[in-house]
């Protein structure tokens, strides 16, 4: 009969225990019956909380016993993810099952050919003349946050946060007018390509009065974020991002863009962890949407819609 009580014992921790009592074994009995005489059964151990005791157990209940240890372990690995998934805040969780979207967005094409310094430089002014356009959709946006953040938040750094987002947005504004002219692009005369109207017009659907607070913030979040990773990876070792658009890239890719993406994932956190059900699947929703226009976005850069 094989017990095994501690099941915190691991197959390596097993297999160790195994080793040093077979030595110690080697002046008991059944060691002692001949100068070479292997007992006939392997000695087998048996667990226990407090000791480990010796028998001899036919050699295929080794193998048996072994399966029952990784069962064990495997138990406990299945436990352990459980319960940390329990404890994972819901932003974290999200981005482990929707990763190949998260990735697809964070790591697209266009931003990768910026990093490799493979990039047409007529999809960069193409970018550069649409994101103009969407930038000045995202400030009444974020005033909007601002306004629900006002009425609805329990935490009045919240509002301070926000401000200093549309502070930012002033910056940005006044940015891309210098970087167009560097780039003779001329943004009067730019036109809004569909999949640019159309992400505008899902942000003026999030400005709505009904559109909870925790869904937006959580939104605004996600717009964000795909920025700041997107093109912190265009600085990170490793990259080739030619110098006339590293500017670009430190815009959004600056640590402390990514700190303040990382007090918006805070907040974002904080409101889901507090809110029913239905709130927590329509920010989800929300959530992938933003990703989905992210895509679109980058391939409506690159030219292909
Ligand atoms: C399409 C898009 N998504 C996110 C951002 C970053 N937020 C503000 O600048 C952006 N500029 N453009």
């Amino acid at each position: 009969m094989i017990r095994i009580h501690n099941h915190k014992l691991t197959i390596s921790k097993l297999k160790m225990n195994y080793a040093y009592h077979t030595t110690n074994l080697k002046n008991t009995s059944i060691f002692r019956r001949g100068k070479y005489c292997l007992p006939r059964t392997r000695p087998q151990i048996r667990f226990s909380t407090q000791c480990l005791e010796f028998s001899t157990i036919p050699k295929e209940k080794t193998s048996s016993l072994r399966s029952i240890a990784r069962e064990k372990e495997e138990e406990e690995v299945e436990k352990k993810m459980e319960e940390s998934n329990k404890e994972m805040l819901m932003i974290q969780k999200w981005l482990n099952q929707h990763n190949e979207l998260y990735t697809s967005a964070t790591r697209h094409p266009f931003t990768l050919s910026i990093r490799d310094g493979s990039v047409d430089l007529s999809a960069f002014k193409r970018w550069l003349g649409q994101d103009y356009i969407f930038v000045r959709a995202f400030v009444p946006f974020v005033a909007s946050l601002l306004l629900k953040a006002w009425k609805e938040s329990d935490d009045d750094s919240d509002i301070e946060v926000i401000l200093g987002g549309i502070a930012a947005l002033n910056d940005e504004v006044s940015w891309f007018k210098r970087e167009a002219s560097k780039w003779s692009v001329s943004l009067s005369s730019t036109v809004p390509q569909k999949t640019n109207l159309e992400y505008c017009r899902f942000l003026e659907s999030l400005m709505s009065p009904e559109v909870d607070y925790t869904v937006a913030v959580t939104a605004f979040w996600a717009i964000e974020a795909v920025y700041q990773e997107s093109y912190a990876h265009c600085l990170s070792d490793g990259s080739k991002t030619p110098e006339e658009l590293k500017e670009t890239c430190r815009r959004w890719g600056n640590d402390g863009f990514g700190q303040y993406c990382h007090t918006l994932q805070n907040i974002a956190n904080r409101r889901l962890e507090k809110s029913p059900e239905a709130i927590i699947s329509k920010a989800e929703a929300t959530v992938m949407r933003v990703l989905e226009y992210e895509v679109e976005f980058w391939n409506m850069s690159r030219g292909e819609t």
